[in-house]
């Protein structure tokens, strides 16, 4: 069944409060929390034993993970990135082949580097080993784990897909500011909810 018309409108009315207080965070409090997270993910269990995983480039609004990517390269784990398909809700996860070749990717209409739609050099997670780890993005989360996403269902399908892969569900940890930390987060049928959500009085 398609998602309620009630329920759409109030993860539309959350996504904008969200926005509103994401906009009032300032520079150094977003690079104080993404600096107190990075270190959490890397003295993380299940990040430690994880080889295969998958993050995202942030945007300006969302915990900033260039210092847990620069980490995975030199553990020697391996790390793919998504690459979304807009007016569509499919993405998927390709392979970086190191920090440095960030610097090689394009910003996309929404502002997000993503490697382009001829680049079909990189390894499709999926294809290969599955992941064993995907760090969330996301704009809102409660503390059962429900999330609210930028509204395109991108993560929920991709999880979808990660379930048919033999090596099967990825453990997901969203990345949040303190600041997206809900009361509750409303879900549809669809939603895939997270494992664990880091921030920082978690
Ligand atoms: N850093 C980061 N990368 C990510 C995500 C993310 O949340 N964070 N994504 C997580 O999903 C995917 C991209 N998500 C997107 C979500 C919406 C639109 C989009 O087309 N937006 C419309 C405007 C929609 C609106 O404002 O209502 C547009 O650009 O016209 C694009 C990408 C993959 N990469
Ligand atoms: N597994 C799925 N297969 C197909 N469509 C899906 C799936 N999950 C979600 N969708 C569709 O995607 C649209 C947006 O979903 P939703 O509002 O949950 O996005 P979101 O989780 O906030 O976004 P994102 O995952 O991109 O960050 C909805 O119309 C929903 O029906
Ligand atoms: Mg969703």
């Amino acid at each position: 069944m398609a998602m309620a018309v009630a329920l759409r409108a109030a993860k539309r009315a959350l996504r904008g409060e969200l926005r509103q207080r994401l906009r009032a965070l300032g520079a150094a409090e977003k690079q104080r929390q993404s600096r107190l997270l990075s270190r959490k993910v890397i003295g993380h269990p299940k990040y430690q034993e994880s080889q295969r995983i998958a993050i995202f480039l942030s945007m300006p609004d969302e915990i900033q993970t260039e210092e847990i990517i620069k980490d995975i390269f030199e553990q020697g784990k391996e790390c793919f990135i998504p690459r979304y398909k807009p007016h569509s809700s499919h993405m998927d996860m390709l392979k970086l082949s190191s920090a440095e070749d960030i610097s090689s990717l394009a910003l996309t209409s929404w502002n997000i580097l993503q490697p382009s739609d001829d680049d079909s050099a990189r390894e499709e997670a999926l294809a290969g080993g599955g992941l064993d780890l995907i760090f969330m993005p996301g704009l809102g989360f409660d503390k059962k784990g429900n999330r609210l996403g930028r509204g395109k269902g991108y993560y929920d399908t991709y999880l979808d897909r990660c379930m048919k892969h033999p090596s099967g569900k990825p453990y997901t940890i969203a990345l949040a500011f303190r600041e997206q930390i809900c009361e509750s987060v409303p879900m549809a049928e669809n939603d895939v909810q997270v494992d664990e959500i880091l921030y920082e009085d978690c």
